[in-house]
């Protein structure tokens, strides 16, 4: 494998009318490894432009080279330009479709939860265990595939969990136990998602499937990679989770308890391992770690209690950190904290992007 060439790798983005679909478009405008080429949703979209088909959301304008790329359907053999495919597919079909893509020797990177936890399928946060890239030539020796392979990334909530997890275990050891309860935005359930009149002046207390996707997401993400196999962490984790009246933005309240009561940090220790906390991704200088000239620190602390919060917060660092606030002394566990972060971009798009940017560095991608 090499990373034999200067230009930009061509891309498709399956699912490219959704919510996950157009932060992807957005996101990728004058990426400088990564460029767009074709895209597809469902047979509702197939023929027409993409302007016409989409229902656009940002507060950016549709880029000019997108507007008028005609929507496929989502078949391997009608992207036979591209050599990436990015998926913000609805998991009703995702799976099927995503096989079929890395089948055809495409590097496919999947915001679906479908596959997530499949046994040679990476399950990467890019700023927690990219390290799991590792796998990949174990899942091509079992599909016979030359050059395709799919890579996840977790459910939002997890996401924003697992890098202060991460940051913490690497600084005070392992984490026994965990209690976290979410507030998700509405984004969080797509376009048009939870219809209005069940959620304003409102909170509804339960996201079909989303409890156990933390629980069982977490613990494959902070495991290892041994003898060419997931080792998943043993760690417990127990969430509720709610949706609020918030368009993007999830926020978590967590607790944690440290396996190794010898080890405490106090709590300035506590907030100096998750400020300092660096991830491969920052090491490798990835694109996304590096646009826009940000100091990049995969987790931003906030010290006033009141912080932080949704609107003024969730555009940190261009929302692809997760920040931090509200660290305190718990009386039941150990400590607890309040995390946020941006779902559609750290949550979903902006990871699949910088885990791709990472196996480009890596020279899975080329
Ligand atoms: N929203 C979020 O914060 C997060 C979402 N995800 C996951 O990302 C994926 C996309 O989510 P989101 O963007 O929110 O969902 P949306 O409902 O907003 O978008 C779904 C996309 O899938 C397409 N689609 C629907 N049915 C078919 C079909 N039969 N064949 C082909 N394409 C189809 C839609 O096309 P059309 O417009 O033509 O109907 C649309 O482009 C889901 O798997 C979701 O679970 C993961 C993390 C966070
Ligand atoms: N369920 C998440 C978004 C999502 O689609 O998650 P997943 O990709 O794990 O199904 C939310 O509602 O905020």
């Amino acid at each position: 494998m090499s990373n034999s060439s200067t230009r930009k790798i061509p891309v498709g983005i399956l699912g490219a009318t959704g919510t996950v679909g157009q932060r992807f478009i957005q996101l990728l405008e004058n990426h400088p490894n990564f460029e767009i080429k074709s895209l597809a949703a469902s047979p509702r979209s197939e023929g027409k432009a993409y302007s016409n088909a989409v229902n656009w959301k940002l507060s950016t304008a549709i880029p000019k080279n997108i507007q008028h790329l005609v929507l496929k359907s989502c078949k391997a053999d009608q992207f036979k330009e591209c050599r990436l495919i990015f998926s913000g597919l609805d998991s009703d079909v995702a799976e099927k479709i995503e096989e079929e893509f890395f089948k055809a020797e495409l590097f496919v990177f999947s915001n679906a939860k479908n596959h997530r936890m499949s046994p040679t399928v990476p399950l990467c946060v890019p700023l927690v265990n990219t390290n799991h890239l590792d796998i990949i030539p174990i899942q091509q020796k079992l599909y016979n595939l030359k050059k395709g392979f799919l890579v996840t990334n977790a459910n939002c909530a997890t996401t924003g969990l697992v890098v202060p997890l991460k940051a913490l275990e690497e600084s005070f050891g392992e984490i026994e136990r965990v209690s976290v309860t979410t507030l998700q935005s509405i984004s969080g359930a797509g376009y048009p998602g939870v219809p209005s009149l069940d959620i304003f002046d409102n909170v509804i207390p339960f996201i079909d499937g989303e409890e156990e996707k933390l629980e069982i997401e977490t613990s494959k993400i902070l495991g290892n990679v041994k003898n060419e196999k997931f080792e998943n962490s043993r760690i417990k984790v127990s969430a509720t989770c709610n949706r609020v009246a918030v368009l993007d933005g999830h926020m978590e309240c967590v607790s944690v308890s440290f396996k190794d009561k010898s080890k405490l940090p106090d709590i300035s220790a506590l907030k100096s391992a998750l400020q300092n906390y660096e991830c491969e991704a920052q090491k490798l200088k990835v694109y996304s770690t590096m646009k826009n000239d940000i100091n990049f620190n995969p987790i931003v602390v906030f010290e006033e209690n009141n912080r932080p919060q949704p609107r003024l917060d969730r555009d940190v660092n261009f929302g692809m950190s997760v920040s931090v606030g509200r660290i305190r002394k718990c009386d039941l566990f150990d400590f607890k904290f309040t995390v946020l972060l941006h779902n559609t971009i750290l949550g979903a798009a902006g990871s699949s992007i910088m885990n791709a940017e990472v196996a480009l560095k890596k020279g899975y991608v080329y």
